[in-house]
């Protein structure tokens, strides 16, 4: 699970000439990373120096220099011609239970020793502060944070930003403050577009708002998302009297009526609590749900909600009192990409991945990542030797977001893209974004057998990996449709082969005959399908016959199906015609058990039919179920496999991933962030025992 946890230990500076040295070294960093965006420090090092810088300060006070960073909003970097007359601030820090703690005494000290009226909690958007000035419903101007006591008028990005519209529900005059960031998707193409038209591509997205945002006379649009945590609720700023007496968390519910983007109605929406343990714990949930998001947080917000509180501790000339940040460990880091590697999948795509020096990024050493492919790695603009930005949260993959372009020496080389297949030295088929062998999944032969014959798919005892790559090297098989017609004098034929062993072999392959469509399907190995979506394309369509007959649009009717994976399926299903026909002439089942159609076919459309309603009727009907950790009592030895077939035979679906339409988690022993994440959406939870009990007449 991500813990927020202490930052590395502060750097003790020994004199004064050190501390001068730091100064100048994090001025340049600062320079940079506000100026032109691209720092050639990650954030983590920058920090561990300002606070280093920051240790002396508090014990120097009368020997501060001028140019410390730690005095200014943004260093004092970029300021601009559009004043804020209440400045933009930026937020204080803390790292532990014990700093929140400290934090939080401290306010109640300005308080007068009153407890603070309740505790408001969001995330911490990481990308880049922007108010948005609204006259009378419509949006007049966009001015960037700046210093904080001037920022820039960067209104020609308006009607660009989602979550800033141009009109708002009702004709109020308001400024809104809150953060521009992008998506993965809004990164990608906000990179595509950027060298298309020659200039090099971001180093990563808070980068790549905060250059889109300010670059004016563009010949191209960006689009962006926009997400607002304050508005100026003073009577010098809005005609609304109503706002300033709202607190935090009602004023924020305030703007996404409005029309305003905000984090409202999502599992991280602002929440209000009256104990600092209450708070903690909603950070650690914050924590958890990061790995999953599409924006990226570097932390949560401590923010006391009332405007009275609010008012009474006042601000701080570059932090306000009253509010805080909980940071997480920073989740990008900065390495060097050393090389690209190749490699060919059981359905002939050809994935890159990145080598990297190994580098530790929030406590795991990460020495690879995810490069999607060859188009990705054209548009991140990637070189070999260069300094690149990796990002990793919580369980997630690693993934290279992009080149620090600035930190260049000219030595990189570029990437070699393979000419042919690595594995087979076939052609490369060009045609999709994902590369592929010209020979398809006949390059992947014999990965494609161990998994159409692995305990998720077909489960036949006594196939390993040895006896396949005999029986393929031999020509006795093609693909696994012909292990059905193998005799036992074929087997006799192969080393180490006993009389007893092939007898028992031909057992196996026997008794894989009458698994359940889902099994057969999932064996088949068809891009895009694993073993739980298998199972919901057989729940969903009964016969093999009912799945090839279905097109794009049918096959988009299976939940999790999308637009893009419809065509897909239906292509790879035309090109595994003959493996199919194969596996029906030899007599493999095709069809669901248990199966009832999902819409009545001659009854009228409301007309329930009996199969149906006994499906209403079983106990997990209806349910998304997500199962972690390991299970135990009667469903011990059950695999997820078999967990999955049984949740979907008790009329509920399984799923992998805990979301806010998640129903129920069963979570067996060392559940990790699924649990965390269960509890921080109040989604139900039970033990593999309360499952088994719920499920008696079914376990069968
Ligand atoms: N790598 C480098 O060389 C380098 C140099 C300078 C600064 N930095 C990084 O910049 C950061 C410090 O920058 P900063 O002073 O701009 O502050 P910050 O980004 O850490 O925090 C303040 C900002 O948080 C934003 N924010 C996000 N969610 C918010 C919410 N819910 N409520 C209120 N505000 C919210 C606001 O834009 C606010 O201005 C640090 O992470 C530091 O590592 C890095
Ligand atoms: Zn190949």
């Amino acid at each position: 699970m991500t813990k927020p946890s202490a930052a590395a230990p502060a750097v003790d500076l020994a004199d004064e000439a050190a501390y001068l040295e730091a100064v100048a070294q994090a001025r340049k960093a600062a320079d940079a990373y506000y100026g032109s965006g691209e720092s050639g420090l990650d954030d983590e090092t920058y920090d561990r120096l300002l606070r280093a810088i920051t240790v002396w300060e508090d014990a120097h006070p009368g020997r501060i220099a001028a140019d410390s960073p730690s005095q200014q909003v943004a260093a004092g970097v970029t300021a601009g011609d559009v004043e804020h007359t209440v400045p933009m601030l930026s937020l204080g820090n803390v790292f532990s239970d014990e700093e929140l703690t400290a934090w939080a005494v401290s306010l109640e000290r300005r308080l007068g020793g009153a407890a603070v009226a309740g505790w408001a909690v969001e995330p911490k958007l990481d990308g880049v502060a922007l108010a948005a000035r609204y006259r009378e419903g419509r949006l007049v101007q966009l001015v960037t944070r700046g210093d904080g006591t001037t920022g820039e008028d960067v209104s020609h990005a308006i009607g660009d930003i989602i979550g800033l519209p141009m009109i708002l529900t009702e004709p109020v005059t308001i400024e809104v403050r809150g953060e521009v960031l992008m998506t993965e998707d809004q990164f990608a193409g906000a990179n595509e577009l950027r060298t298309a038209h020659g200039a090099t591509a971001f180093a990563n997205r808070r980068n790549a708002s905060s250059g889109s945002l300010r670059a004016k006379d563009r010949a191209y649009r960006i689009e962006q998302t926009f997400l607002a945590y304050a508005a100026l609720t003073d009577p010098e700023h809005t005609d609304d009297p109503t706002l300033a007496g709202l607190t935090h968390t009602r004023l924020i519910a305030r703007l996404a009526a409005l029309g305003l983007g905000t984090m409202a109605d999502t599992p991280l929406a602002t929440r209000t609590y009256t104990s600092l343990d209450q708070v903690m714990d909603r950070v650690r949930e914050i924590g958890a749900l990061r790995a999953e998001l599409d924006i990226e947080l570097d932390g949560a917000v401590i923010k006391a909600d009332s405007p009275v509180d609010q008012i009474r501790a006042g601000m701080g000339s570059r932090t306000p009192h009253w509010a805080t940040a909980f940071k997480f460990p920073a989740a990008q880091k900065i390495t060097v990409l050393r090389a690209v590697e190749w490699s060919v999948g059981r359905t002939g795509v050809i994935a890159p991945r990145a080598v990297l020096d190994p580098v530790d990024v929030a406590g795991t050493t990460i020495t690879y990542a995810t490069l999607h492919n060859p188009a990705d790695i054209a548009r991140r603009g990637l070189m070999l030797g260069d300094h690149v930005i990796v990002y990793r949260a919580g369980e997630v993959i690693p993934r290279v977001e992009g080149a620090v372009a600035g930190l260049r020496t000219g030595t990189e080389q570029p990437i070699d893209f393979p000419e042919l297949c690595p594995r087979c030295g076939s052609g490369i088929d060009r045609s999709q974004e994902r590369w592929r062998c010209a020979r398809g999944r006949a390059c992947g032969r014999k990965e494609a057998i161990r998994y159409a014959v692995a305990r998720d798919a077909l489960d036949i005892d006594g196939l390993g990996e040895k006896i396949i790559v005999q029986l393929v090297d031999k020509g006795l098989i093609e693909d696994f449709a012909d292990l059905f017609t193998l005799t036992r004098d074929q087997l006799l034929l192969l080393d180490r082969m006993g009389a007893k062993s092939a007898d028992n072999l031909m057992t196996a392959i026997k008794a894989a005959k009458t698994k359940p469509l889902n099994r057969v399907f999932c064996a088949l190995g068809v891009l895009g399908t694993g073993r739980s979506m298998s199972l919901r394309i057989a729940a969903h369509f009964g016969s093999m016959q009912a799945i090839r007959d279905a097109d794009a649009v049918a096959l988009e009717q299976v939940n999790g199906i999308g637009g893009e994976k419809a065509p897909v399926i239906v292509e790879e299903l035309a090109d595994l015609a003959p493996v199919i026909d194969k596996l029906v002439a030899a007599g493999v089942n095709m069809n669901q058990p248990d199966f009832v159609p999902s819409t009545p076919t001659d009854a009228g459309a409301d007309a329930e039919t009996s199969a149906q309603k006994a499906k209403s009727e079983l106990p997990l009907a209806g349910m998304t179920v997500v199962v972690t950790g390991a299970m135990t009592g009667p469903l011990s030895d059950r695999s997820r496999t078999e967990m999955t077939e049984l949740i979907a035979k008790a009329g509920g679906r399984a799923s992998s991933s805990v979301s806010a339409r998640t129903h129920l988690v069963v979570a067996g022993e060392n559940a990790g962030s699924k649990l965390d994440k269960a509890q921080a959406f109040g989604i139900e939870t039970i033990t593999p025992e309360e499952l088994a009990q719920r499920l008696a007449g079914h376990l069968t």
